[in-house]
């Protein structure tokens, strides 16, 4: 990893995960525990209160890690996706159409590029830009904000000749706060937990945007 991204982890992790005095650091979460393209890691750490855990979990063309921070207290996400590269792009994707179960995703993705997003039913690619972060809104913002803020589809397509890396930060709720949108008149969707709705979607994969639909109050309109 170039010096640049991991200063962007450094700053992303340590802004927004690593709070509290007595939490993970940005180093030590990321310089431990994350093996890009390893096969079935996993470690545990236990200090007084702390828990790092990785996860790498080979899905479509890409390998994906997954550090939990603080599991305690806090449940944001950082994930790192590798795409390998892979001879015959147009017969996969690295990662399949979906929208981000959370609040809030920040992804920084590397120069090969490979992110696309659904807009008007058309997918378009969304060129990098060095130091430049992606801020992709998710399912339980466009909840909260009963529809006024949409979490975007969006799929990651593979490339032939080089392998790419990207790496997300999602804002993600308490596993008992409650989902519903915050405006009490016409809302368009019934209330659930975080953790219900992240069980179901693990449940059912991600699928597109149609994970939201089983909350939805039909006889609105979106
Ligand atoms: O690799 C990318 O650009 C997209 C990653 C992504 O969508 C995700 O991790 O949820
Ligand atoms: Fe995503």
């Amino acid at each position: 990893m170039g010096k640049v991204s991991m200063r962007i982890m450094e700053v992303l992790m340590g802004e927004l995960l690593a709070r509290e005095e007595e939490g993970v650091t940005a180093r030590t979460a990321a310089g431990e525990t994350v093996e890009i393209g390893g096969i079935g890691q996993k470690r545990r750490r236990k200090g007084d209160e702390e828990k790092v855990e990785a996860k790498v979990d080979g899905r479509g063309g890409g390998a994906r890690t997954e550090v939990l921070v603080g599991e305690q207290r806090r449940n944001s996400v950082v994930r790192f996706n590798y795409y390998p590269p892979c001879p015959q792009p147009s017969l996969t994707l690295g990662l399949g159409a979906h929208s981000d179960p959370h609040l809030l995703t920040l992804l920084h993705q590397d120069l090969v590029g490979g992110l696309q997003i659904c807009k008007d039913g058309l997918w378009m690619a969304v060129r990098p830009m060095p130091g430049a972060l992606v801020v992709n809104i998710g399912d339980a913002l466009q909840v909260w904000s009963n529809d006024h803020y949409k979490s975007v589809e969006h799929r990651a397509v593979c490339n032939s000749l080089r392998s790419r890396l990207s790496m997300g930060f999602f804002l993600t709720p308490m596993d008992d706060a409650t989902i519903c949108p915050l405006k009490l008149s016409s809302p368009h969707y019934k209330p659930f937990t975080w953790k219900e709705y992240r069980e179901q979607m693990y449940a059912r994969r991600p699928r597109g945007k149609s994970n939201l639909l089983h909350y939805r109050i039909h006889d609105q309109t979106q």
